[in-house]
């Protein structure tokens, strides 16, 4: 990864005008989604500054996102293996580091933020980046419930603040939803669609509702299977099935629940709770709550409603 200092010497100017295109991204949080989101920024040309909170995990970003590629490279340069040798070492060129968030955000036209789910963490970096990122810079989270404007309360650049919510896994998953609040101004919502199309996404418009479009019909969804679950209607496997060769769902509920992980599963369904109490489709279930207390989160820990521990 490309030493920041590289991308810093690229000349801008702290009050550069909204026009022009997005062509230096900076993604906060170097996770599944940030990694994701850094790797097709940088394959559709861009330069990216991707900010985490330590070399480790920097590098281990670095490491996802270098292995994501090579399995594009495999599949978009089948017949040319040096020409995907050669689209990976340009991409990995693009994306440079730092675990400074303020000198990640002073060459960015765009910001993604993508860090652990929770409005008060995520309120504090945008105040700080607020400061710190040249006027024109659009802020923009990929928060999976939260509200936008309430993230976006403690900035003054309310006008360029919106939501860019991506799917996981990221290099793979076709949809954006563009997310405005009653402040987004027209402009900053047309440049973060045409950002979402340059980076290969076909982006939809939400308003800033809980779950936007999709987890508003897929946690309800994931809910009510762990209630059949919970009743004794059917067995994981088999509503996993129903809902694959029924339904044509790529994973059934119960094996997206572990692949996306019963931690960030919970924390949707309790806040929802939490603002919505009367609504029934949101009610917390004392199944996930022991399965999060059990440390059995899914694929990542090794066991979740399905076992992925290495035999
Ligand atoms: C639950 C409710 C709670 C919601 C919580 C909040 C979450 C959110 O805010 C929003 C979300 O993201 S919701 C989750 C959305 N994602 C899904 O629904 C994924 C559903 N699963 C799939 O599409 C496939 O199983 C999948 C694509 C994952 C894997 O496909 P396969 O089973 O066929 O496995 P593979 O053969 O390994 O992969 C298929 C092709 O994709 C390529 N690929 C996979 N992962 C990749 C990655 N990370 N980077 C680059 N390429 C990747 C893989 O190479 C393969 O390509 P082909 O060889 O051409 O087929
Ligand atoms: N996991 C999923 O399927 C999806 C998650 N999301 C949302 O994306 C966001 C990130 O989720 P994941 O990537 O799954 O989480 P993750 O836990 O894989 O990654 C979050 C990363 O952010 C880093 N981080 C935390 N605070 C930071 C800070 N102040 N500065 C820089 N880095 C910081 C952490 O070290 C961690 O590596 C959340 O808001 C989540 O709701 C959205 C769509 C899908």
């Amino acid at each position: 990864m490309a030493a920041v200092s590289q991308v810093l010497k690229r000349s801008f100017s702290s009050s550069s005008p909204m026009a022009g295109a997005i062509k230096n991204v900076t993604v906060i949080g170097g996770g599944l989604m940030g990694s994701g989101i850094a790797q097709i920024a940088a394959a559709a040309g861009q330069k990216v500054v991707l900010v985490e909170t330590n070399e480790k995990l920097l590098q281990g970003a670095n490491s996802r996102i270098n292995e994501s590629l090579k399995r594009v490279a495999k599949k978009q340069f089948k017949e040319n293996p040096s020409a995907g040798e050669s689209f990976v070492q340009e991409t990995m060129g693009r994306i440079s580091g730092t675990t400074n968030p303020s000198e990640g955000a002073a060459s960015a036209d765009l910001i993604v933020e993508a860090i652990v789910e929770n409005m008060g963490i995520k309120q504090k970096l945008f105040a700080t980046l607020d400061e710190a990122a040249p006027k024109h810079t659009i802020f923009a989270s990929n928060t999976s419930s939260l509200s936008i404007t309430e993230i976006a309360s403690q900035c003054q650049r309310k006008d360029k603040f919106g939501g860019l919510h991506f799917f996981n896994p990221v290099p793979v998953m076709k949809l954006l939803e563009v997310v405005r609040t009653n402040d987004t101004s027209d402009e900053t919502y047309k440049k973060m669609m045409e950002w979402g199309q340059e980076v290969g996404k076909t982006c939809i418009t939400c308003k800033d509702t809980p779950g936007f479009v999709v987890n508003r019909l897929l946690v309800p969804q994931l809910a009510e299977a762990i209630r059949m679950l919970e009743r004794g209607d059917a067995s994981p496997r088999d509503i996993d099935t129903a809902m694959k060769l029924g339904a044509g769902h790529p994973m059934g509920p119960f094996e997206l629940a572990d692949y996306v992980g019963h931690d960030t599963t919970k924390f949707i369904i309790d806040g929802w709770h939490e603002k919505m109490p009367e609504n029934p489709l949101f009610k917390p279930s004392e199944l996930l709550n022991k399965m999060v207390k059990e440390g059995k989160l899914g694929v990542k820990s090794g066991e979740g409603f399905y076992s992925y521990k290495k035999k």
